[in-house]
Protein backbone atom coordinates (compact mmCIF):
# COMPACT_ATOMS: atom_id res chain seq x y z
CA UNK A 1 0.00 0.00 0.00
CA UNK A 2 0.95 3.83 -0.41
CA UNK A 3 1.94 5.24 2.80
CA UNK A 4 3.18 9.04 3.29
CA UNK A 5 5.06 10.49 5.41
CA UNK A 6 5.57 14.22 5.90
CA UNK A 7 9.10 14.17 6.04
CA UNK A 8 9.88 11.64 3.50
CA UNK A 9 7.89 11.98 0.77
CA UNK A 10 4.99 9.16 -0.52
CA UNK A 11 6.46 5.71 -1.67
CA UNK A 12 3.94 3.79 -3.25
CA UNK A 13 4.83 0.55 -4.85
CA UNK A 14 4.72 0.95 -8.41
CA UNK A 15 2.89 -2.44 -9.75
CA UNK A 16 0.25 -2.11 -6.79
CA UNK A 17 -1.04 1.65 -8.23
CA UNK A 18 -3.76 -0.02 -10.46
CA UNK A 19 -5.08 -1.71 -6.93
CA UNK A 20 -5.13 1.07 -5.20
CA UNK A 21 -7.25 2.85 -8.04
CA UNK A 22 -9.81 -0.14 -8.92
CA UNK A 23 -9.92 -0.33 -4.93
CA UNK A 24 -11.69 3.33 -5.68
CA UNK A 25 -9.07 4.60 -3.16
CA UNK A 26 -9.44 7.96 -1.81
CA UNK A 27 -7.94 10.99 -3.34
CA UNK A 28 -4.59 11.72 -1.16
CA UNK A 29 -3.64 14.64 -1.82
CA UNK A 30 0.48 15.69 -1.33
CA UNK A 31 2.21 17.51 0.87
CA UNK A 32 4.89 20.11 -0.18
CA UNK A 33 7.97 18.05 0.36
CA UNK A 34 9.91 15.37 -1.11
CA UNK A 35 8.12 13.67 -4.51
CA UNK A 36 7.43 10.79 -4.86
CA UNK A 37 9.86 7.89 -4.11
CA UNK A 38 9.11 4.05 -5.80
CA UNK A 39 9.70 0.96 -3.65
CA UNK A 40 10.03 -2.83 -4.55
CA UNK A 41 7.15 -4.31 -2.96
CA UNK A 42 9.36 -7.34 -1.96
CA UNK A 43 12.51 -6.41 -1.38
CA UNK A 44 11.44 -2.49 0.47
CA UNK A 45 13.10 0.67 -1.86
CA UNK A 46 15.45 -0.21 -4.14
CA UNK A 47 18.59 1.64 -3.75
CA UNK A 48 17.59 6.00 -3.43
CA UNK A 49 14.30 6.49 -4.50
CA UNK A 50 14.22 7.71 -8.20
CA UNK A 51 12.26 10.89 -8.01
CA UNK A 52 9.43 12.06 -10.29
CA UNK A 53 9.59 15.31 -10.53
CA UNK A 54 6.18 16.13 -9.58
CA UNK A 55 6.86 20.09 -9.46
CA UNK A 56 4.24 22.36 -8.99
CA UNK A 57 1.47 19.41 -8.71
CA UNK A 58 2.19 18.80 -5.19
CA UNK A 59 -1.53 19.73 -4.46
CA UNK A 60 -3.06 17.68 -6.98
CA UNK A 61 -5.07 14.84 -5.81
CA UNK A 62 -2.94 11.55 -5.95
CA UNK A 63 -5.39 9.59 -8.13
CA UNK A 64 -5.12 12.29 -11.16
CA UNK A 65 -1.69 12.92 -11.19
CA UNK A 66 -1.26 8.89 -11.28
CA UNK A 67 -3.53 8.33 -14.17
CA UNK A 68 -1.84 11.66 -15.80
CA UNK A 69 1.50 10.15 -15.82
CA UNK A 70 0.42 6.76 -16.60
CA UNK A 71 -1.47 8.12 -19.89
CA UNK A 72 1.76 9.77 -20.86
CA UNK A 73 3.59 6.69 -20.22
CA UNK A 74 0.77 4.56 -22.46
CA UNK A 75 1.42 7.29 -25.08
CA UNK A 76 4.69 7.31 -25.43
CA UNK A 77 4.62 3.52 -25.44
CA UNK A 78 2.40 3.39 -28.43
CA UNK A 79 4.67 6.04 -30.43
CA UNK A 80 7.56 3.46 -29.68
CA UNK A 81 5.35 0.65 -30.87
CA UNK A 82 4.52 2.97 -34.36
CA UNK A 83 7.83 3.67 -34.90
CA UNK A 84 9.11 0.21 -34.46
CA UNK A 85 7.56 -0.47 -37.81
CA UNK A 86 5.58 -3.60 -36.98
CA UNK A 87 2.06 -2.73 -37.39
CA UNK A 88 1.04 -4.00 -40.35
CA UNK A 89 0.42 -1.13 -43.55
CA UNK A 90 -2.75 -0.12 -44.56
CA UNK A 91 -1.95 -2.20 -47.93
CA UNK A 92 -1.07 -5.64 -46.24
CA UNK A 93 -4.33 -5.18 -43.82
CA UNK A 94 -6.28 -4.67 -47.24
CA UNK A 95 -3.92 -7.57 -48.76
CA UNK A 96 -5.63 -9.89 -45.42
CA UNK A 97 -9.13 -8.75 -45.75
CA UNK A 98 -8.71 -9.97 -49.46
CA UNK A 99 -7.15 -13.13 -48.82
CA UNK A 100 -9.76 -14.04 -46.30
CA UNK A 101 -12.31 -12.89 -48.65
CA UNK A 102 -11.25 -14.94 -51.53
CA UNK A 103 -10.79 -18.25 -49.09
CA UNK A 104 -14.69 -18.19 -48.52
CA UNK A 105 -15.08 -18.23 -52.20
CA UNK A 106 -13.28 -21.29 -52.19
CA UNK A 107 -14.68 -22.89 -49.40
CA UNK A 108 -18.37 -21.84 -50.67
CA UNK A 109 -17.55 -23.30 -54.21
CA UNK A 110 -15.87 -26.71 -52.65
CA UNK A 111 -18.47 -27.15 -50.59
CA UNK A 112 -21.37 -26.78 -53.71
CA UNK A 113 -18.97 -29.35 -55.27
CA UNK A 114 -18.96 -31.91 -52.27
CA UNK A 115 -22.87 -31.04 -52.10
CA UNK A 116 -22.98 -32.15 -55.59
CA UNK A 117 -20.35 -35.27 -55.16
CA UNK A 118 -22.65 -36.46 -52.44
CA UNK A 119 -26.38 -36.26 -55.00
CA UNK A 120 -28.09 -33.80 -53.03
CA UNK A 121 -31.16 -32.89 -54.59
CA UNK A 122 -31.67 -29.06 -55.75
CA UNK A 123 -32.70 -27.28 -52.68
CA UNK A 124 -30.49 -28.84 -50.53
CA UNK A 125 -27.76 -27.84 -53.45
CA UNK A 126 -28.69 -24.38 -53.30
CA UNK A 127 -28.82 -24.38 -49.39
CA UNK A 128 -25.47 -25.73 -48.99
CA UNK A 129 -22.65 -23.54 -47.28
CA UNK A 130 -19.57 -23.84 -45.18
CA UNK A 131 -17.91 -20.87 -42.95
CA UNK A 132 -14.39 -19.60 -42.88
CA UNK A 133 -13.87 -18.22 -39.15
CA UNK A 134 -10.57 -16.28 -38.27
CA UNK A 135 -9.16 -16.74 -34.95
CA UNK A 136 -5.45 -16.66 -33.70
CA UNK A 137 -3.76 -13.18 -33.37
CA UNK A 138 -5.70 -11.95 -36.56
CA UNK A 139 -9.21 -13.24 -34.83
CA UNK A 140 -7.98 -11.28 -31.74
CA UNK A 141 -7.31 -7.87 -33.48
CA UNK A 142 -10.59 -8.02 -36.02
CA UNK A 143 -12.97 -6.80 -33.52
CA UNK A 144 -11.27 -3.54 -33.81
CA UNK A 145 -9.23 -1.97 -36.91
CA UNK A 146 -6.11 0.65 -36.48
CA UNK A 147 -5.30 2.36 -39.69
CA UNK A 148 -6.31 5.38 -40.63
CA UNK A 149 -6.03 4.76 -43.86
CA UNK A 150 -9.64 4.56 -45.56
CA UNK A 151 -8.67 6.02 -48.87
CA UNK A 152 -6.16 3.66 -49.37
CA UNK A 153 -8.52 1.00 -48.17
CA UNK A 154 -10.87 1.56 -50.61
CA UNK A 155 -8.42 2.77 -53.80
CA UNK A 156 -6.86 -0.67 -52.91
CA UNK A 157 -9.95 -2.42 -52.98
CA UNK A 158 -10.04 -1.30 -56.74
CA UNK A 159 -7.13 -1.86 -57.48
CA UNK A 160 -7.47 -5.48 -56.15
CA UNK A 161 -11.06 -5.55 -57.79
CA UNK A 162 -12.14 -9.31 -57.21
CA UNK A 163 -15.27 -8.92 -57.73
CA UNK A 164 -18.38 -6.84 -56.46
CA UNK A 165 -18.07 -9.17 -53.18
CA UNK A 166 -14.86 -8.71 -51.93
CA UNK A 167 -15.23 -4.66 -53.03
CA UNK A 168 -18.59 -4.59 -50.86
CA UNK A 169 -16.68 -6.17 -48.11
CA UNK A 170 -14.10 -3.28 -48.25
CA UNK A 171 -16.49 -0.72 -48.49
CA UNK A 172 -18.47 -1.85 -45.61
CA UNK A 173 -15.04 -2.00 -43.18
CA UNK A 174 -14.11 1.38 -44.11
CA UNK A 175 -15.51 2.94 -41.23
CA UNK A 176 -13.64 0.84 -38.46
CA UNK A 177 -10.39 2.09 -39.58
CA UNK A 178 -10.47 4.71 -36.89
CA UNK A 179 -7.64 4.75 -35.03
CA UNK A 180 -7.91 1.40 -32.55
CA UNK A 181 -5.56 -1.49 -32.46
CA UNK A 182 -4.67 -5.02 -34.20
CA UNK A 183 -2.75 -7.88 -32.00
CA UNK A 184 -1.02 -9.66 -34.99
CA UNK A 185 1.67 -7.76 -37.18
CA UNK A 186 2.81 -8.18 -40.55
CA UNK A 187 4.66 -11.94 -39.85
CA UNK A 188 1.72 -13.52 -38.29
CA UNK A 189 -0.06 -15.85 -40.09
CA UNK A 190 -4.24 -16.04 -40.77
CA UNK A 191 -5.66 -18.63 -38.57
CA UNK A 192 -8.99 -19.62 -40.20
CA UNK A 193 -11.25 -22.11 -39.28
CA UNK A 194 -12.93 -23.96 -42.15
CA UNK A 195 -16.50 -25.10 -40.36
CA UNK A 196 -18.65 -27.57 -42.89
CA UNK A 197 -21.69 -29.31 -42.72
CA UNK A 198 -22.24 -33.28 -41.90
CA UNK A 199 -21.71 -34.22 -45.30
CA UNK A 200 -18.39 -33.19 -46.11
CA UNK A 201 -15.96 -35.26 -44.33
CA UNK A 202 -12.85 -34.33 -43.18
CA UNK A 203 -10.15 -37.15 -44.86
CA UNK A 204 -11.94 -37.13 -48.03
CA UNK A 205 -13.66 -34.00 -48.83
CA UNK A 206 -11.37 -31.28 -46.60
CA UNK A 207 -8.28 -32.81 -47.36
CA UNK A 208 -8.48 -34.31 -51.41
CA UNK A 209 -11.03 -32.31 -52.65
CA UNK A 210 -10.32 -29.02 -51.32
CA UNK A 211 -6.51 -29.24 -51.21
CA UNK A 212 -6.97 -29.87 -55.05
CA UNK A 213 -8.93 -27.40 -55.50
CA UNK A 214 -6.05 -25.02 -53.24
CA UNK A 215 -3.24 -26.45 -55.28
CA UNK A 216 -4.95 -25.38 -58.66
CA UNK A 217 -5.41 -22.05 -58.22
CA UNK A 218 -2.76 -19.45 -59.30
CA UNK A 219 -2.46 -17.11 -55.89
CA UNK A 220 -2.41 -20.23 -53.92
CA UNK A 221 1.27 -21.89 -53.22
CA UNK A 222 3.00 -24.52 -50.97
CA UNK A 223 0.12 -26.05 -49.74
CA UNK A 224 0.61 -28.75 -46.85
CA UNK A 225 -1.30 -30.86 -45.35
CA UNK A 226 -0.51 -31.92 -41.67
CA UNK A 227 -3.14 -34.61 -40.95
CA UNK A 228 -1.42 -36.35 -37.32
CA UNK A 229 -1.18 -33.04 -35.50
CA UNK A 230 -3.72 -32.78 -32.43
CA UNK A 231 -5.24 -30.21 -34.53
CA UNK A 232 -4.93 -31.32 -38.41
CA UNK A 233 -5.05 -28.57 -40.89
CA UNK A 234 -3.71 -27.61 -43.99
CA UNK A 235 -1.14 -24.95 -44.43
CA UNK A 236 -0.46 -23.03 -47.59
CA UNK A 237 0.35 -19.37 -49.31
CA UNK A 238 -2.61 -17.34 -50.50
CA UNK A 239 -1.39 -14.44 -51.90
CA UNK A 240 2.20 -14.78 -50.27
CA UNK A 241 0.04 -14.65 -46.98
CA UNK A 242 0.44 -17.71 -44.90
CA UNK A 243 -2.77 -19.41 -43.84
CA UNK A 244 -3.65 -22.58 -41.40
CA UNK A 245 -6.43 -23.80 -42.19
CA UNK A 246 -7.76 -26.89 -39.77
CA UNK A 247 -11.61 -28.30 -40.15
CA UNK A 248 -14.43 -28.86 -37.74
CA UNK A 249 -17.51 -30.93 -38.99
CA UNK A 250 -20.69 -30.18 -37.67
CA UNK A 251 -23.61 -32.07 -37.45
CA UNK A 252 -26.35 -30.17 -39.70
CA UNK A 253 -27.03 -29.80 -43.13
CA UNK A 254 -25.50 -25.84 -44.07
CA UNK A 255 -23.44 -23.40 -41.96
CA UNK A 256 -24.38 -20.50 -42.22
CA UNK A 257 -21.37 -18.06 -43.26
CA UNK A 258 -21.99 -16.09 -39.74
CA UNK A 259 -22.39 -19.50 -37.67
CA UNK A 260 -22.44 -18.55 -34.16
CA UNK A 261 -20.37 -21.28 -32.82
CA UNK A 262 -21.41 -20.98 -29.02
CA UNK A 263 -24.26 -21.82 -29.77
CA UNK A 264 -24.96 -25.59 -28.65
CA UNK A 265 -27.44 -26.22 -31.33
CA UNK A 266 -24.20 -26.36 -33.47
CA UNK A 267 -22.20 -28.48 -30.98
CA UNK A 268 -24.02 -31.52 -30.59
CA UNK A 269 -22.10 -34.59 -31.63
CA UNK A 270 -19.51 -33.48 -32.66
CA UNK A 271 -16.45 -35.81 -33.14
CA UNK A 272 -13.58 -35.40 -31.21
CA UNK A 273 -11.33 -33.79 -33.61
CA UNK A 274 -13.48 -30.90 -34.56
CA UNK A 275 -14.07 -30.05 -31.07
CA UNK A 276 -10.30 -29.41 -30.63
CA UNK A 277 -10.59 -27.63 -34.57
CA UNK A 278 -13.18 -24.98 -32.50
CA UNK A 279 -11.35 -24.89 -29.66
CA UNK A 280 -9.04 -21.59 -31.12
CA UNK A 281 -12.31 -19.87 -32.10
CA UNK A 282 -13.65 -20.33 -28.98
CA UNK A 283 -10.72 -19.22 -27.01
CA UNK A 284 -10.57 -16.46 -28.45
CA UNK A 285 -14.30 -15.58 -28.35
CA UNK A 286 -14.11 -16.12 -24.34
CA UNK A 287 -10.74 -14.01 -23.80
CA UNK A 288 -12.92 -11.06 -25.88
CA UNK A 289 -15.75 -11.99 -23.88
CA UNK A 290 -13.68 -11.79 -20.49
CA UNK A 291 -11.97 -8.47 -20.68
CA UNK A 292 -13.05 -5.86 -19.47
CA UNK A 293 -11.49 -3.71 -22.13
CA UNK A 294 -10.87 -4.77 -25.30
CA UNK A 295 -8.69 -1.88 -26.79
CA UNK A 296 -6.31 -1.81 -24.16
CA UNK A 297 -6.08 -5.79 -23.86
CA UNK A 298 -5.28 -5.36 -27.83
CA UNK A 299 -2.58 -2.98 -27.05
CA UNK A 300 -1.25 -5.13 -24.14
CA UNK A 301 -0.89 -8.09 -26.35
CA UNK A 302 1.14 -6.21 -29.33
CA UNK A 303 3.48 -4.98 -26.83
CA UNK A 304 4.40 -8.41 -25.04
CA UNK A 305 4.77 -10.10 -28.11
CA UNK A 306 6.81 -8.01 -29.43
CA UNK A 307 9.05 -7.83 -25.79
CA UNK A 308 8.93 -11.80 -26.51
CA UNK A 309 10.06 -12.08 -29.41
CA UNK A 310 12.93 -9.34 -29.10
CA UNK A 311 13.99 -11.42 -25.70
CA UNK A 312 13.91 -14.80 -27.81
CA UNK A 313 10.95 -16.44 -25.63
CA UNK A 314 8.33 -16.46 -28.56
CA UNK A 315 7.55 -19.45 -30.23
CA UNK A 316 5.80 -22.61 -28.78
CA UNK A 317 7.63 -25.45 -31.00
CA UNK A 318 11.19 -24.52 -29.09
CA UNK A 319 9.47 -24.59 -25.60
CA UNK A 320 8.60 -20.77 -25.31
CA UNK A 321 5.17 -18.81 -25.51
CA UNK A 322 3.20 -19.10 -28.19
CA UNK A 323 0.44 -16.58 -29.17
CA UNK A 324 -2.65 -18.23 -27.35
CA UNK A 325 -0.59 -18.50 -24.46
CA UNK A 326 0.89 -14.82 -24.32
CA UNK A 327 -2.92 -13.76 -24.71
CA UNK A 328 -3.99 -15.18 -21.95
CA UNK A 329 -1.32 -14.02 -19.72
CA UNK A 330 -2.25 -10.19 -21.12
CA UNK A 331 -6.00 -11.22 -20.57
CA UNK A 332 -5.22 -11.90 -16.90
CA UNK A 333 -3.68 -8.82 -15.89
CA UNK A 334 -6.21 -7.35 -17.85
CA UNK A 335 -8.74 -8.81 -15.35
CA UNK A 336 -6.69 -8.14 -12.40
CA UNK A 337 -6.40 -4.20 -13.49
CA UNK A 338 -9.63 -3.19 -15.33
CA UNK A 339 -8.93 0.44 -14.50
CA UNK A 340 -5.16 0.55 -15.31
CA UNK A 341 -4.04 2.00 -18.24
CA UNK A 342 -1.47 -0.07 -20.80
CA UNK A 343 1.83 1.71 -19.31
CA UNK A 344 0.40 0.43 -15.65
CA UNK A 345 -0.48 -2.92 -17.01
CA UNK A 346 2.94 -3.80 -18.73
CA UNK A 347 4.24 -3.42 -15.31
CA UNK A 348 2.21 -5.13 -13.50
CA UNK A 349 1.99 -7.98 -16.44
CA UNK A 350 6.06 -7.79 -15.34
CA UNK A 351 6.08 -7.87 -11.75
CA UNK A 352 3.03 -10.64 -11.54
CA UNK A 353 4.60 -12.91 -13.50
CA UNK A 354 8.45 -12.30 -12.12
CA UNK A 355 6.81 -13.20 -8.91
CA UNK A 356 4.40 -15.81 -9.69
CA UNK A 357 4.32 -19.14 -7.67
CA UNK A 358 4.74 -21.72 -10.88
CA UNK A 359 3.33 -24.45 -11.26
CA UNK A 360 0.36 -22.73 -10.03
CA UNK A 361 -1.44 -22.35 -13.28
CA UNK A 362 -2.40 -19.22 -15.09
CA UNK A 363 -6.83 -19.35 -14.99
CA UNK A 364 -8.94 -16.66 -16.36
CA UNK A 365 -12.09 -15.83 -13.89
CA UNK A 366 -15.20 -16.67 -15.73
CA UNK A 367 -17.49 -16.39 -12.71
CA UNK A 368 -18.25 -19.91 -13.11
CA UNK A 369 -16.33 -22.73 -11.96
CA UNK A 370 -14.61 -22.94 -9.15
CA UNK A 371 -10.67 -22.77 -10.07
CA UNK A 372 -9.64 -26.43 -10.13
CA UNK A 373 -6.83 -28.46 -12.27
CA UNK A 374 -7.66 -30.24 -15.29
CA UNK A 375 -6.96 -34.13 -14.82
CA UNK A 376 -7.15 -34.12 -19.07
CA UNK A 377 -3.61 -32.81 -19.63
CA UNK A 378 -0.40 -33.15 -17.82
CA UNK A 379 0.91 -30.02 -15.91
CA UNK A 380 3.54 -27.67 -17.59
CA UNK A 381 6.46 -25.84 -15.74
CA UNK A 382 4.00 -23.14 -16.62
CA UNK A 383 -0.01 -24.38 -16.51
CA UNK A 384 -2.03 -22.11 -18.62
CA UNK A 385 -5.84 -22.54 -18.57
CA UNK A 386 -7.94 -22.54 -21.86
CA UNK A 387 -10.67 -20.51 -21.02
CA UNK A 388 -13.47 -22.33 -23.22
CA UNK A 389 -14.89 -25.86 -22.00
CA UNK A 390 -13.35 -28.56 -21.67
CA UNK A 391 -10.95 -26.04 -19.97
CA UNK A 392 -8.01 -28.02 -21.13
CA UNK A 393 -4.17 -26.18 -20.72
CA UNK A 394 -2.81 -25.12 -23.31
CA UNK A 395 -0.22 -27.05 -24.70
CA UNK A 396 3.58 -26.21 -23.98
CA UNK A 397 7.18 -28.02 -24.79
CA UNK A 398 8.53 -25.85 -21.99
CA UNK A 399 11.52 -27.36 -20.82
CA UNK A 400 13.89 -26.81 -17.61
CA UNK A 401 15.98 -24.72 -19.62
CA UNK A 402 13.58 -22.55 -21.94
CA UNK A 403 11.11 -22.08 -18.21
CA UNK A 404 14.63 -20.66 -17.08
CA UNK A 405 15.08 -18.38 -19.70
CA UNK A 406 11.60 -16.80 -19.30
CA UNK A 407 11.60 -16.31 -15.90
CA UNK A 408 14.57 -14.35 -16.12
CA UNK A 409 13.34 -12.66 -19.11
CA UNK A 410 10.25 -11.53 -16.61
CA UNK A 411 12.13 -10.49 -13.88
CA UNK A 412 14.61 -8.22 -16.04
CA UNK A 413 11.18 -7.27 -17.58
CA UNK A 414 10.16 -6.52 -13.77
CA UNK A 415 13.21 -4.38 -12.78
CA UNK A 416 13.33 -2.41 -16.21
CA UNK A 417 9.24 -1.57 -15.85
CA UNK A 418 9.07 -1.48 -12.04
CA UNK A 419 9.29 2.18 -11.80
CA UNK A 420 8.64 3.28 -15.25
CA UNK A 421 7.22 6.90 -14.31
CA UNK A 422 10.80 7.82 -13.69
CA UNK A 423 12.08 10.82 -16.28
CA UNK A 424 14.76 8.94 -17.87
CA UNK A 425 12.51 6.05 -18.41
CA UNK A 426 12.74 4.70 -22.08
CA UNK A 427 10.73 1.72 -23.66
CA UNK A 428 13.33 1.02 -26.10
CA UNK A 429 15.79 -0.83 -23.04
CA UNK A 430 12.70 -3.73 -22.53
CA UNK A 431 12.73 -4.65 -26.24
CA UNK A 432 15.83 -5.10 -27.02
CA UNK A 433 17.20 -8.22 -28.94
CA UNK A 434 18.39 -10.43 -26.65
CA UNK A 435 22.31 -10.24 -27.10
CA UNK A 436 23.30 -14.45 -28.00
CA UNK A 437 26.74 -13.77 -28.33
CA UNK A 438 27.41 -11.44 -25.73
CA UNK A 439 25.66 -14.27 -23.35
CA UNK A 440 26.99 -17.79 -24.67
CA UNK A 441 30.28 -18.56 -25.92
CA UNK A 442 29.27 -21.59 -28.13
CA UNK A 443 26.19 -22.92 -29.58
CA UNK A 444 25.09 -25.94 -31.37
CA UNK A 445 24.25 -24.78 -35.43
CA UNK A 446 21.53 -27.02 -37.08
CA UNK A 447 21.59 -26.31 -40.60
CA UNK A 448 18.75 -27.69 -42.50
CA UNK A 449 18.67 -27.50 -46.31
CA UNK A 450 16.62 -29.05 -49.07
CA UNK A 451 16.76 -28.72 -53.27
CA UNK A 452 14.03 -26.22 -53.37
CA UNK A 453 12.07 -23.47 -51.16
CA UNK A 454 9.03 -25.50 -51.65
CA UNK A 455 10.60 -28.69 -49.63
CA UNK A 456 12.90 -26.65 -47.41
CA UNK A 457 9.62 -25.27 -45.93
CA UNK A 458 8.03 -28.92 -45.56
CA UNK A 459 11.47 -30.18 -44.31
CA UNK A 460 11.82 -27.08 -41.22
CA UNK A 461 8.18 -27.88 -40.40
CA UNK A 462 8.75 -31.34 -39.38
CA UNK A 463 12.26 -30.83 -37.61
CA UNK A 464 10.91 -27.86 -35.57
CA UNK A 465 7.68 -30.14 -35.01
CA UNK A 466 10.71 -32.74 -33.35
CA UNK A 467 12.77 -29.82 -31.73
CA UNK A 468 11.82 -30.21 -28.10
CA UNK A 469 13.58 -34.19 -28.32
CA UNK A 470 16.56 -33.03 -29.24
CA UNK A 471 16.72 -29.71 -26.67
CA UNK A 472 15.86 -31.97 -24.03
CA UNK A 473 18.99 -34.13 -25.21
CA UNK A 474 21.34 -31.09 -25.35
CA UNK A 475 19.79 -30.17 -21.90
CA UNK A 476 20.44 -33.93 -20.67
CA UNK A 477 24.27 -33.25 -21.57
CA UNK A 478 24.83 -29.38 -21.17
CA UNK A 479 22.57 -28.77 -18.38
CA UNK A 480 21.26 -26.02 -19.86
CA UNK A 481 20.39 -25.06 -23.58
CA UNK A 482 18.89 -21.91 -25.43
CA UNK A 483 17.15 -22.65 -28.43
CA UNK A 484 17.00 -19.28 -30.06
CA UNK A 485 13.96 -19.29 -32.33
CA UNK A 486 15.17 -16.98 -34.89
CA UNK A 487 15.62 -18.61 -38.39
CA UNK A 488 18.94 -17.28 -39.98
CA UNK A 489 20.18 -18.34 -43.56
CA UNK A 490 23.67 -19.46 -44.21
CA UNK A 491 24.73 -17.33 -47.51
CA UNK A 492 27.64 -20.20 -47.99
CA UNK A 493 25.57 -22.85 -48.25
CA UNK A 494 24.49 -23.32 -51.75
CA UNK A 495 20.86 -24.90 -51.57
CA UNK A 496 18.07 -23.34 -49.95
CA UNK A 497 18.75 -23.64 -46.15
CA UNK A 498 17.78 -22.42 -42.64
CA UNK A 499 19.65 -22.25 -39.74
CA UNK A 500 19.17 -22.15 -35.75
CA UNK A 501 21.82 -20.99 -33.67
CA UNK A 502 21.71 -22.77 -29.77
CA UNK A 503 23.14 -21.10 -27.29
CA UNK A 504 25.34 -24.18 -24.25
CA UNK A 505 26.15 -23.07 -20.93
CA UNK A 506 28.67 -21.08 -20.67
CA UNK A 507 30.27 -22.66 -17.82
CA UNK A 508 29.68 -26.42 -19.32
CA UNK A 509 30.27 -26.36 -22.97
CA UNK A 510 33.84 -27.21 -23.60
CA UNK A 511 33.17 -30.55 -24.83
CA UNK A 512 30.13 -31.77 -26.64
CA UNK A 513 30.33 -34.90 -28.58
CA UNK A 514 27.52 -33.79 -31.31
CA UNK A 515 27.47 -37.22 -33.15
CA UNK A 516 25.46 -38.82 -30.86
CA UNK A 517 22.87 -36.56 -29.88
CA UNK A 518 22.80 -35.83 -34.16
CA UNK A 519 22.06 -39.52 -34.94
CA UNK A 520 19.87 -40.02 -31.90
CA UNK A 521 17.68 -37.06 -33.55
CA UNK A 522 18.00 -38.07 -37.34
CA UNK A 523 16.72 -41.41 -35.89
CA UNK A 524 13.37 -39.37 -34.55
CA UNK A 525 12.95 -37.61 -37.76
CA UNK A 526 12.90 -40.62 -39.84
CA UNK A 527 8.86 -40.97 -40.66
CA UNK A 528 8.27 -37.96 -42.67
CA UNK A 529 9.81 -35.35 -45.04
CA UNK A 530 12.96 -35.43 -46.16
CA UNK A 531 16.25 -32.98 -46.28
CA UNK A 532 19.63 -32.59 -45.77
CA UNK A 533 20.66 -31.96 -41.72
CA UNK A 534 23.68 -30.67 -39.76
CA UNK A 535 24.90 -30.16 -36.35
CA UNK A 536 27.82 -28.63 -34.89
CA UNK A 537 29.63 -26.57 -32.01
CA UNK A 538 30.11 -23.59 -33.28
CA UNK A 539 32.17 -20.03 -31.18
CA UNK A 540 29.93 -17.20 -30.79
CA UNK A 541 32.51 -15.42 -33.52
CA UNK A 542 30.86 -17.71 -35.96
CA UNK A 543 27.17 -16.19 -35.60
CA UNK A 544 26.01 -14.15 -38.94
CA UNK A 545 26.36 -10.76 -38.30
CA UNK A 546 23.28 -10.46 -37.41
CA UNK A 547 22.97 -12.77 -34.60
CA UNK A 548 25.69 -10.35 -33.15
CA UNK A 549 23.79 -7.65 -31.63
CA UNK A 550 25.11 -6.01 -28.58
CA UNK A 551 23.48 -2.92 -26.97
CA UNK A 552 25.68 -0.63 -24.39
CA UNK A 553 22.31 -1.30 -22.09
CA UNK A 554 22.95 -5.08 -22.14
CA UNK A 555 26.34 -4.88 -20.82
CA UNK A 556 26.66 -5.55 -17.42
CA UNK A 557 23.35 -7.31 -17.21
CA UNK A 558 24.12 -10.92 -16.78
CA UNK A 559 21.91 -12.52 -14.26
CA UNK A 560 19.36 -10.23 -12.92
CA UNK A 561 18.19 -12.34 -9.93
CA UNK A 562 21.36 -13.75 -8.37
CA UNK A 563 18.68 -16.87 -6.95
CA UNK A 564 17.96 -18.19 -10.28
CA UNK A 565 20.75 -19.88 -11.23
CA UNK A 566 21.34 -22.31 -14.56
CA UNK A 567 19.72 -25.25 -14.92
CA UNK A 568 22.00 -28.20 -13.83
CA UNK A 569 22.21 -31.76 -15.58
CA UNK A 570 21.25 -33.48 -12.60
CA UNK A 571 17.60 -31.37 -12.61
N1 LIG B 1 -0.10 -24.66 -27.70
C1 LIG B 1 -1.38 -24.39 -27.93
N2 LIG B 1 -2.35 -24.74 -27.04
C2 LIG B 1 -3.63 -24.45 -27.28
N3 LIG B 1 -4.07 -23.79 -28.39
C3 LIG B 1 -3.16 -23.42 -29.30
C4 LIG B 1 -1.78 -23.71 -29.13
N4 LIG B 1 -1.11 -23.22 -30.20
C5 LIG B 1 -2.04 -22.67 -31.00
N5 LIG B 1 -3.27 -22.78 -30.47
C6 LIG B 1 -4.51 -22.24 -31.05
O1 LIG B 1 -4.30 -21.89 -32.40
C7 LIG B 1 -4.36 -20.46 -32.56
C8 LIG B 1 -3.35 -19.99 -33.59
O2 LIG B 1 -2.05 -20.32 -33.19
P1 LIG B 1 -0.78 -19.52 -33.73
O3 LIG B 1 0.39 -20.37 -33.39
O4 LIG B 1 -0.97 -19.10 -35.13
O5 LIG B 1 -0.71 -18.27 -32.73
P2 LIG B 1 -1.27 -16.79 -32.85
O6 LIG B 1 -1.90 -16.46 -31.54
O7 LIG B 1 -2.12 -16.62 -34.06
O8 LIG B 1 0.08 -15.96 -32.97
P3 LIG B 1 0.92 -15.52 -34.30
O9 LIG B 1 0.62 -14.07 -34.46
O10 LIG B 1 2.34 -15.79 -33.92
O11 LIG B 1 0.44 -16.37 -35.44
C9 LIG B 1 -4.16 -19.92 -31.16
O12 LIG B 1 -4.74 -18.64 -31.00
C10 LIG B 1 -4.82 -20.96 -30.30
O13 LIG B 1 -6.21 -20.77 -30.27
MG1 LIG C 1 -1.47 -17.15 -35.94
MG1 LIG D 1 -1.15 -20.43 -36.87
Amino acid sequence: MAYANRNQGVFIPYHQLVDLRSLNHPHVTFVPGPPIGLINPRNGPVGPPQFVPIGATFNRSFHELLIRMEEEKSRSLLQFMAGEGLVPSPEEEIKRKVAIEKLKQIVMEWIKRVACNCGLDERRLRAASAAVLTYGSYGLGMTVAIHKGSQTFLLYSFVFLLDWKVLFVCISLTPLFSGSVQVHNSESDIDALCVGPRFATMGEDFFVVLHNMLTSRPEVSEVHCVKDAKVPLMRFKLDGISIDLPYAQLKVMSVPENVDILNLYYLRNIDETSWRSLSGVHANKWILRLIPNTKVFQSLLRCIKLWAKRRGVYGNLLGFFGGVHLAILGAFICQRYPNARLSGLISSFFGTFAFWDWPKPIILQDGTSPISGSAAEPRSLMPIRLPCRPHEYCHSNITKSTFYRIRVEFIRGHTLTKDLLRPDFDWGCLFEPFPYAKKYTRFVKICLSASDQDELGEWVGWVKSRFRSLLVKLEEIQGFCDPNPTEYVDVNVAEPNTVFYWGLQPERSHFLDIKPVKDDFVKSLSNGPTGKITLSVVQASQLPKNAQFDSESNKGYLNPNANLNYPTAAG
